[in-house]
């Protein structure tokens, strides 16, 4: 298996600040294997630095609009009214979730995004993954079509889970031959059998989140891709599925995709990006080593 650390990075910090309960490293070897995996990322950066961009967000703003929010003139009849009268709706709220976002993404990088709830991090990745327009004077410019799988995309619910692997292969891109030949290895990462062993049989709507959360990743993740997008798939499966997950993420990466992770979980930032992103109030406020950034977030956030 490719770039598997011995350790992870959050293990280690945790050990060397005390919170680790059980370990057998005394503090020079803590020392060096922090050391370690500090000059590895910074290599793997150095790397990452010069190749070939991925992602290019340029000055991105995204603004949802409710129509008739909160006002009771959403009905119906309101609608057909505005039409007859060819009024534009005085009731539409806007939420201007994010607010000129810059950064470009390059192969063999993985960024984690972090910031806390509603800061605007789903919508980042929407936005990247097409699926919400840009206001004027910015966008997001991509190699390759990000995988929409990544992000929460909507399997079937009423599909068995067979079928949604298959569709969701396809929908990937791969031909209905490579789509069969990948079903077993997915169903066998996803590990939903031993849940249920008729999962696969069943309807998406009789799964579990957690179920259904570690399908689409599995199906995400099957192939190898430009660019992966995760939205807080790491903080749904047990622990087991968490380190197979994070493997994955760190293979995607070593096979020189582009990774994007969103968690609240600063461990499995650490433990599967090397930049870091944080964005507060749908601006960002640093992005850089990942370490970095998540002592400056854990920090602030401390503060209250
Ligand atoms: N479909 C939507 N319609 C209207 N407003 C939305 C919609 N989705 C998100 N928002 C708003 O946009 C802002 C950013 O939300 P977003 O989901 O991107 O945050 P997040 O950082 O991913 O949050 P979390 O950590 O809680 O998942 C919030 O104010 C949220 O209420």
């Amino acid at each position: 298996m490719a770039d598997t650390p011995k350790v992870l990075p959050s293990q280690v910090l945790r050990a060397i600040q005390g919170k680790e309960g059980e370990h057998s490293f005394s503090e020079e070897e803590l020392a060096a294997l922090r050391a370690q995996i500090i000059e590895e990322r910074a290599k793997r950066r150095a790397e990452a630095a010069t190749n070939q961009p991925t992602v290019v967000v340029d000055n991105l703003n995204i603004v949802y609009r409710i129509h008739g929010a909160g006002t009771g003139r959403g009905s119906a009849t309101g609608a057909l009214s505005r039409i007859v009268s060819r009024r534009t709706s005085p009731t539409i709220r806007e939420v201007h979730a994010v607010r000129g976002i810059s950064f470009v993404a390059r192969r063999g990088e993985s960024i984690g995004l972090i910031g806390r709830n509603g800061s605007g991090k789903s919508t980042t990745l929407a936005a990247i993954a097409g699926l919400l327009p840009p206001e004027k004077g910015g966008g997001v410019y991509t190699d390759g079509q990000p995988s929409l799988l990544g992000i929460n995309a909507a399997l079937m619910p009423d599909l068995t889970g067979e079928r949604n692997v298959i569709v969701g292969c396809l929908a990937m891109g791969m031909s209905k031959a490579e789509a069969n030949a990948r079903y077993q290895g997915i169903v066998d990462f996803s590990r939903i059998q031993e849940t249920n062993p008729h999962a696969m049989n069943l309807p998406m709507k009789a799964y579990s989140s957690g179920m259904a959360a570690r399908l689409r990743f599995a199906i995400a993740a099957s192939r190898d891709q430009d660019v992966l997008m995760i939205d807080e798939a790491l903080a749904t499966g047990d622990a087991k599925f968490q380190a197979q997950s994070e493997q994955r993420i760190r293979e995607l990466r070593a096979s020189a995709g582009t990774v994007f992770v969103v968690s609240h979980s600063m461990a499995a930032i650490r433990d599967t990006c090397d930049r870091a992103i944080w964005i507060e109030a749908g601006k960002i406020l640093m992005d850089g080593d990942v370490d970095e950034v998540a002592d400056a977030y854990e920090a602030w956030s401390k503060q209250g």
